[in-house]
């Protein structure tokens, strides 16, 4: 310390003697408070956004059936095999269309059989640090422009909807249901966010069916724990339509399931692993039907295993186990994937920069022999 700096002593005892100041309060608070925060942004609310970019009545009636046929496929009433198909994120708006274009001409062709639901991911969860999808990062950039994140991606989902296709994706950041929930037909919860107690209770006031993936160590509970609290209903903290922070009172959302995605100790897609599931949710009295992810630890993230994994789920559906209501597979225009580039121009077209996707040719000729086999 400088010779004429004061003793920090004196400093403190002089404070502690003194009536506090407003300007001594302000400095007290900045000095305990936002220590590592570098920026508050002021952020459009939901409201301001739907404004912009309002659901038509078409959009509404894609979300409202998709559900409503989602919701039978959960119950058991309708037996078509659910298929949750599409990009492990998406990051460029043309590519995601061009890719809901193709998938909806297979969805149409093949709907007496297969509820296709496209997989329209916008928030990425790390496992360190990395891309955080398209809502965090827009411009995949770092600039992280929020406001611009959520606007592209409502204006994808509006244009999604309006080819008619339902969509899935995951709710990560509780703030953002506000903005894009009434054009989503399907959530789910990730590995990494199942066991949060903020994700369940997120769920619970969710209108969509939400799905929990098993944890990233393979553990089937606390997939089972998320489904049992998401069921009731809550009081927590979020904000509502007008971007104020409230207490949210939800009713609850029984339309959970377990999605097995494999784990630490290899996939979970076995005879023996299903069986393990289907006896884990009757044992916690919960509905014993549930998806199955070919990708992440289903597939040891080779994107090129995914179609065995997926026909050896078919079989065992086929086999006659129709606790296994369908499957989910991470799909994209082209194969495999690619680290970002400085410029977002340089990316290739139609290419995952998150996991491996299977390109669409051979999701194409998946969906359509799923179809014959279901089919004969
Ligand atoms: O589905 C996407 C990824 O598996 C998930 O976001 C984790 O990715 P990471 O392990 O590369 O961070
Ligand atoms: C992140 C995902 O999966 P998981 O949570 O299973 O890793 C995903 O499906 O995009």
């Amino acid at each position: 310390m400088p010779a004429s700096a004061p003793p920090a002593a004196a400093t403190t005892a002089a404070a502690e003697s003194a009536p506090a100041s407003p300007d001594s309060r302000e400095t007290d608070s900045r000095d305990t408070n936002n220590v590592n925060v570098r920026e508050f942004t002021q952020l459009i609310s939901p409201t301001e956004l739907a404004a912009e970019y309002p659901a038509t009545a078409a959009a509404r009636s894609v979300v409202q059936s998709g559900r409503e046929q989602i919701k039978r496929v959960l119950a058991g009433e309708d037996e078509r095999l659910l298929c949750v198909v599409g990009p492990c994120s998406i990051h460029d708006e043309q590519a995601a269309l061009e890719y809901a274009a193709k998938l909806k001409a297979v969805a149409a062709e093949t709907e007496d059989k297969l509820l296709i639901v496209m997989r329209v991911y916008f928030e990425k969860p790390r496992t360190t640090v990395g891309w955080k999808g398209l809502i965090s990062d827009p411009g995949l950039n770092e600039k992280f422009d929020m406001a611009e994140g959520l606007r592209k991606a409502r204006r994808i989902l509006l244009e999604i909807a309006d080819l008619g296709l339902p969509a899935a994706t995951e709710m990560l950041e509780p703030i953002t249901p506000q903005y894009i929930a009434d054009l989503i037909a399907l959530a789910s919860i990730g590995a990494r966010t199942t066991e949060s107690p903020c994700h369940r209770q997120m769920s619970s006031g969710l209108s969509m069916p939400v799905g929990y993936k098993n944890g990233t160590d393979g553990s089937l509970q606390t997939a089972l724990n998320a489904m049992t609290a998401a069921r009731a209903g809550h009081s927590f903290l979020g904000i509502d339509p007008d971007g104020k922070t409230c207490i949210v009172r939800s009713a609850g959302n029984p339309w959970g399931h377990l999605i097995l995605r494999g784990g630490h100790n290899g996939p979970n897609y076995d005879a023996e692993s299903i069986a393990k599931a289907t006896a884990g949710l009757i044992d916690d009295g919960l509905p014993p039907r549930f998806l199955v992810d070919c990708s992440h630890a289903n597939s040891g993230k080779d994107p090129l295993r995914q179609p065995s994994v997926w026909q050896n789920v078919l079989g065992q559906r086929l086999d006659g186990n129709d606790s296994i209501i369908g499957m989910m597979l991470e799909s994209n225009l082209y194969e495999g994937n690619q680290s970002l580039t400085p410029d977002a121009a340089d990316l290739k077209y139609g290419v995952s920069v998150t996991d491996g996707c299977l390109g669409w040719e051979d999701t194409e000729t998946l969906l359509r022999e799923t179809y014959a086999k279901l089919a004969s």
